[in-house]
């Protein structure tokens, strides 16, 4: 089943437990049973995804403002959710030296990893939504990603807090900067292109964003797994925000995103961004273009990574769509709320493998 799952994780308390990578890397032929899927919800392997239809959504960002390119731009995002960004601007080598020092923060050994825990104190029962760790167990019957992950704040920028972002390699703070600093005139980019292609003010959903409104990179690491067909990487899921910008491994496939209830591989290409719309994006837009639905499968033999930005609104933020999306004929078909009620409702429904979106509907 799907859920929302938002960029901020529940607050629990967690028993402390081996990091999924510590996990593979004892070399269990079996995952423990709290990462094992109810039978009913295993994928049987990678092939029960379709192979992706052609033609691939891409989107050229430096060719935006021509016409042909904007209606490839609505194309991907009424057929898919999403989109491989190419010409976005960003330098191949700003790109390299990101994946090479989110590796090197993985390849640590544990002890250095650990000194970006999320755990506060490293006591196991309380933890903060910023740091490095895996899933928080908050009951019995939660069925556990086959992932771990960091997860820093880099938006606002007076906001990061650098107690928690990696020493080492000492070039991941400069790297993951200058990368969020780039990334973030992409999505008003991208926001500004949505909001023309809708006809409303070219400025309606970048403005939703305050000087207050979060921004989470998501460092996610998938260790190999003994028996693939048992788990997920991450659990079916449609992301919580605004909008999400994804640096994905073009080595290593394991996204998959759901059309018509079918699941298909998503292709990755070096040096591409996947931008997907996310829950809030599509309450604004009023369903014209829906947050997608996606999980991540694992393999046998490689570990796989990847950077998730989500871009989300400020919590006070009324959530509702756009009033220049509406007429007598186009009535809303989402309730209205605020932000921070929508973000509490997430971390619930997402426990139940629900999707919190959908019970806004009307
Ligand atoms: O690892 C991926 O490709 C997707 C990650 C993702 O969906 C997420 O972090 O929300
Ligand atoms: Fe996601």
């Amino acid at each position: 089943m799907a859920a929302s799952h938002p960029s901020t994780e529940m607050a629990a308390s967690p028993m402390v437990r081996p990091t999924v990578q510590e996990l593979a890397a004892a070399g269990a032929e079996e995952p423990p049973r709290q990462y094992v899927l109810p039978e009913q919800d295993r994928h049987g392997d990678l092939l029960a995804a379709d192979e992706f239809p052609e033609p691939i959504p891409l989107v050229d960002l430096s060719r935006l403002t021509d016409a042909d390119e904007a209606e490839r731009l609505r194309a991907a995002l009424q057929t898919w959710g999403f989109f491989l960004a190419t010409n976005h601007g960003i330098e191949d080598s700003l790109m390299d030296a990101m994946t090479s020092v989110s590796r090197e923060f993985f390849r640590q050994p544990a002890e250095e990893r650990q000194k970006c825990s999320n755990l506060v104190d490293g006591n196991g029962k309380d933890y903060q939504v910023e740091g490095y760790g895996s899933d928080k167990v908050v009951s019995d019957d939660q069925v556990l990603n086959w992932s771990d992950r960091l997860h820093l704040r880099v938006e606002p920028e007076d906001e990061r807090n650098f107690a928690k972002w990696p020493s080492h390699p000492e070039s991941f703070r400069d790297v993951l900067q200058e990368y969020a600093s780039r990334i973030k005139k992409i999505r008003d980019l991208v926001l500004r292109s949505i909001a023309k292609l809708l006809e409303i003010d070219e400025d309606y959903f970048v403005n939703q964003i305050s000087n207050k409104a979060p921004g989470f990179a998501r460092f996610n690491y998938y260790p190999p797994c003994p028996r693939p067909d048992l788990v997920l990487g991450l659990r079916a899921h449609s992301d919580g925000g605004l909008l999400t910008i994804l640096f994905n491994d073009d080595t290593v496939g394991g996204l998959q995103v759901q059309r018509d209830g079918r699941w298909y591989n998503v292709p990755a290409k070096p040096h591409t961004l996947l931008i997907n719309l996310a829950d809030c994006l599509e309450i604004m837009n009023n369903g014209i273009f829906t947050s997608p639905v996606h999980r991540v499968v694992t393999n046998v033999e490689k570990d796989r990574l990847s950077l998730a930005v989500f871009y989300a609104v400020d919590a006070e933020t009324m959530l509702e769509p756009a009033p220049g999306l509406l007429d007598d004929k186009r009535p809303p078909r989402y309730k209205k709320m605020v932000a921070k009620d929508f973000v509490a409702g997430l971390f619930e429904h997402f426990r139940q493998g629900k999707r919190f979106i959908d019970t806004l509907k009307i």
